[in-house]
């Protein structure tokens, strides 16, 4: 699945163009693989269709989608949202459509006939913005997606609903919600991130003639993950080999009152095969996580009078983290000056990859410029409200530009970023973009974070790099999940019964 910017969707048309497809063919085969989609679903004989046309190429598709659709015995008419189109090829395809009595309709001068129209709609085609869109729809376009977002019929958005970025799938107000999106030759970002994707339905992804060897030389820069990539990243355990061989998980997590995050993330850890994980807590808590976790070993840690870790308690995990292979801190620590003081400890003194999640991402807030001072890679797990506050700005602030700010901060601090959520994002130190689709909202409760932050912090202590141990993470506990709710619902599953499904996961794989 190949996922393409704008830009990097131009240069794909250019050298496309360069080894002998014209645009205006690309224009006939993009309209062309519409009307085939919508035909593989809809009988459209007799079918009322309305395409809502923009003045750029996005619109020009819809002019041959309307010319085609026409000649399958539809009753179609088109809309011009923006005025006549102003690109060469949409204007030769809008003088077909006129050739065929097609109506064409002006937005504005024939509103009154329009509002008849959509009393009676069978199909809308969104055809007004694809990847030209950039900002917020203006007056005209609103309207238009107004009427269509309110219109009773089935909506096929031309390579995107329009009003959404391509790039970054940043929203504008009223996007257009379509039932299915025909992208064209590649997926854009926008198909994938949340809430963009969802203004797509189902989303298919058309060829329009452009040779393979056309896609050769672009650099990607978001990908999505696969199975098949994650079991690469994944050894087989050799024969010959003891606890010794899977690395040494030291897990300073749990608190008094959230001793479920510290059990929950040990779970996760072993489930992925780590060799030993020790879990760190504070004293008080030993006791509740040895009766549960017969498999870990503990580290009894001073504590303040609140029940979490104590400064005092540094010296004993300075001890511990030069033994391990990987540290993870946060799951369920609270967050106090003490829970600061040891996070930021563990940030400028670990040797090993360090994953920070939950309250040690809380602890970071103090002060996030420690991150320049850590001397082995870092992986942060935030949830989005921990990732804004995080940035210093609110949660909506976050969603509306994720990407943007998901990729300038993990650059900015050559962390490996995993953004929690509905298709999460992970973002590198070297501006990937990594999606995920694994996963369901049986997993939107608490706990599922834990066991995430220890299956990733397993993947690190067996010696997989961040970026891949984060990548296997994310796309198992996704998967488990979605096995997890195939047997037991997404409403009635706890995320501690996923562990289970991962099994099967690792048999399917011989591992
Ligand atoms: N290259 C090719 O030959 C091929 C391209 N293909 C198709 O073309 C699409 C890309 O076409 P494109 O580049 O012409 O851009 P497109 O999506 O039509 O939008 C441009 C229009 O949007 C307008 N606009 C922008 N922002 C706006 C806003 N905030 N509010 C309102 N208007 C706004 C902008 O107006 P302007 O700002 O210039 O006034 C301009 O009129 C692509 O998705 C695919 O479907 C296929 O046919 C295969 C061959
Ligand atoms: N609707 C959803 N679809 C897919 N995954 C989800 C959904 N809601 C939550 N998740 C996943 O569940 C986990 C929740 O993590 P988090 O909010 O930190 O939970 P907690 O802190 O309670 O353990 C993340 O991995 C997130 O991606
Ligand atoms: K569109």
């Amino acid at each position: 699945m190949r996922i393409v910017t704008s830009d990097q969707m131009k240069q794909i048309e250019k050298a496309a163009a360069l080894s002998g497809l014209s645009y205006y063919d690309m224009m006939e085969n993009a309209g062309a693989a519409a009307v085939q989609s919508i035909l593989r679903k809809i009988n459209t004989n007799q079918k009322r269709i309305l395409v809502y046309t923009g003045k750029g190429n996005n619109g020009g598709d819809g002019f041959v989608a309307a010319r085609l659709l026409c000649n399958a015995g539809a009753n179609v008419k088109v809309i011009l949202v923006d005025g006549e189109p102003r690109t060469e090829d949409a204007i030769t395809n809008i003088n077909l459509v006129r050739t065929l009595n097609i109506e064409v309709f002006d937005l504005i001068k024939d509103i009154d006939k329009i509002t008849v129209l959509l009393q009676n709609v069978d199909i809308i085609v969104d055809a007004i913005y694809g990847t030209g869109f950039l900002g917020e729809l203006r007056q005209n376009a609103k309207q238009a997606a107004q009427q269509i977002n309110t219109a009773i019929a089935a909506v096929f958005a031309l390579d995107l609903p329009s009003g959404i970025n391509a790039d970054n799938g940043e929203l504008s107000e009223d996007a257009v919600f379509a039932d299915f999106t025909i992208a064209f030759d590649s997926l854009k970002p926008a198909h994938f991130v949340y809430p963009a994707a969802e203004h797509c339905g189902v989303i298919e992804c058309a060829d329009i003639g452009i040779a393979p060897q056309c896609h050769d030389y672009i650099d990607l820069s978001f990908y999505h993950i696969t199975e098949e990539q994650v079991f690469t990243n994944i050894p087989q355990r050799p024969v010959n080999s003891n606890k010794g061989s899977f690395g040494k998980l030291l897990n300073i997590s749990s608190s008094f009152g959230m001793t479920g995050a510290g059990r929950l993330s040990v779970l996760g850890a072993q489930r992925v095969g780590t060799g030993l994980v020790t879990l760190a807590a504070p004293r008080s808590v030993i006791a509740i996580h040895a009766a549960a976790l017969t498999e870990a070993v503990f580290l009894p840690l001073s504590e303040n009078d609140k029940g979490s870790i104590s400064k005092e308690a540094i010296p004993q995990i300075a001890d511990k983290l030069k033994e391990a292979s990987a540290c993870l801190i946060g799951c369920g620590i609270s967050n106090n000056e003490d829970t600061a003081a040891v996070t930021e400890f563990i940030i400028k003194n670990a040797k090993c990859p360090l994953l920070i999640d939950a309250d040690g991402i809380n602890a970071l807030c103090r002060n996030i410029n420690v991150l320049y001072e850590a001397k082995a890679p870092v992986v942060l797990t935030p949830h989005p409200a921990e990732m804004a506050r995080l940035l210093g700005i609110s949660t909506a602030q976050l969603l509306v530009r994720k990407v943007e700010l998901g990729r300038e901060f993990a650059v900015k601090y050559r962390v490996v970023l995993v953004l929690k959520g509905a298709n999460t994002l992970i973002f590198t130190p070297e501006g990937t973009t990594l999606v995920n689709t694994t996963g369901n909202s049986g997993l939107a409760k608490g706990g599922s974070g834990d066991i995430l932050a220890g299956m990733i912090a397993g993947f690190m202590a067996q010696g997989i790099p961040a970026e891949q141990s984060a990548e296997c993470g994310v796309y198992l506990h996704g998967k488990a999940a979605d096995l997890c709710a195939a047997r037991l619902s997404k409403t009635s599953m706890m995320p501690s019964e996923l562990l289970e499904d991962l099994c099967i996961l690792f048999l399917e794989h011989g591992r």
